[in-house]
């Protein structure tokens, strides 16, 4: 009788343990509930983040959530001041209240390979620690998901059914819509209903919901006004937000090919910010070589970073200041060059294994020597 209530208080402290969601979420992936929208252990990646999200809510976990992709921004986004300032300013706001108006939307814009996608991922990575791999964390594609012209109102139906879906599953979905400026002008304002100040639509409240948009529209004035600041020898940290922001949304919204384009979205001021990517120099495409090399488990050899940075093409033509694709092609470039250094090091370690059976066999030779 004893040993039955025994098992039986083991089994419900197990069951209790167990169904408690900080545990249950050690190992299968949650959904942050009421108000824990940030993960606040800073790890990063589907490897390393898989700490469980501090459930529950309060001022501190939001504050610690925030500091954690503050440190992320740091270390892993090169040349880039104003994003990092407005996008842990959107987080800080959105996190710290624990019930927002609307989803958070953000619009990032500016040249390719400039780190969009990568500051996407990063704090994607902060809501759900899986990053692009989480059920919680979707990324549509223009050119993949809403190729035909002639479909748009099927993709609206499609994209509303889909948000609906997941937001009902999840309320701090990460929606990322990249190749905004491909998007037919049209499809995206089939989410205005999501991003506006509603309670709940249908039923379904998204005002837990991250929106971002990627698009390359406004690079060319985000790289004119920094190369204004250049010419007349400002510094490149010395553009502010306001130097950029009110060109960017007009610029956008006037801009056929932004996916934006007289976009309800923005006349109705549902974009809370507009985030803009300078162009990256030279020194920042070494950062992101010397990364890359970190990552790659090799330790830094400045003759390659340079030989990659060199290979870059820059803009404009006469000064060379910018790189025409960021830090996009530097990991195709390293690869070759990573080639290059491995046959090197193959050649050198059959030569030493070479030089080392030659010293063995006159050392056998003299052996024999000595013993005739
Ligand atoms: N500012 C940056 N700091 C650190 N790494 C960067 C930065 N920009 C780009 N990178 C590196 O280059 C890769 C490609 O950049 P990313 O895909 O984020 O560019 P993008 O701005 O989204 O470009 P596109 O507009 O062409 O999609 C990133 O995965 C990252 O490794």
């Amino acid at each position: 009788m004893a040993r039955v209530g025994l098992a039986l208080g083991v089994a419900s402290a197990l069951t209790g343990y167990l169904s408690h969601p900080r545990f249950y979420c050690n190992y299968v992936e949650c959904c942050p509930r009421d108000g824990q929208r940030l993960n606040a252990s800073g790890t990063a990646g589907a490897g390393g983040g898989r700490a469980a999200p501090e459930l529950g809510r309060s001022l501190g976990s939001a504050a610690r959530g925030v500091r954690a992709l503050k440190a992320q921004l740091d270390n892993r986004l090169f040349g880039q001041h104003l994003a990092k300032d407005v996008v842990l300013k959107a987080v800080l706001g959105f996190s710290n209240n624990p019930s927002p108006k609307k989803p958070l939307m953000l619009s990032l814009h500016g040249w390719a390979g400039t780190g969009k996608n990568f500051l996407s991922q990063i704090l994607a990575e902060q809501v759900h620690p899986a990053g692009l791999r989480s059920k919680y964390v979707h990324l549509f594609l223009a050119t993949l998901h809403f190729p035909h012209h002639d479909q748009v109102k099927l993709y609206k139906e499609q994209l509303q059914n889909w948000i609906r879906g997941n937001v009902s599953a999840c309320p701090s979905s990460v929606f990322i819509f990249d190749e905004m400026d491909k998007m037919h002008p049209g499809v995206i304002d089939a989410i205005k209903p999501f991003l506006d100040y509603y309670e709940e639509v249908d039923g379904v409240s998204y005002r837990k919901a991250i929106f971002i948009f990627l698009s390359n529209a406004g690079g060319d004035l985000i790289n004119k006004a920094a190369l204004d600041f250049w010419i007349s020898g400002k510094r490149r940290e010395d553009i502010q937000l306001k130097d950029l922001e009110a060109l960017l949304s007009v610029g956008v919204f006037n801009n056929k090919n932004s996916g934006l384009w007289h976009s309800s979205i923005i006349d109705r001021n549902l974009i809370d910010y507009f985030v803009p990517f300078l162009p990256l120099e030279q020194r920042h495409v070494k950062m992101c070589v010397r990364a890359e090399m970190t990552a790659r488990g090799y330790a830094v050899d400045e003759n390659i970073v340079q030989a990659v940075a060199d290979e870059m093409t820059y803009f404009p033509k006469e000064q060379r200041i910018y790189s025409d694709k960021g830090c996009k092609t530097v990991q195709a470039k390293l690869d070759i060059h990573e080639d290059l250094v491995m046959r090197e090091m193959k050649a050198r370690g059959v030569g030493q294994l070479l030089a080392a059976a030659h010293t063995s066999l006159k050392e056998i030779d003299a052996v024999s020597v000595r013993k005739v």
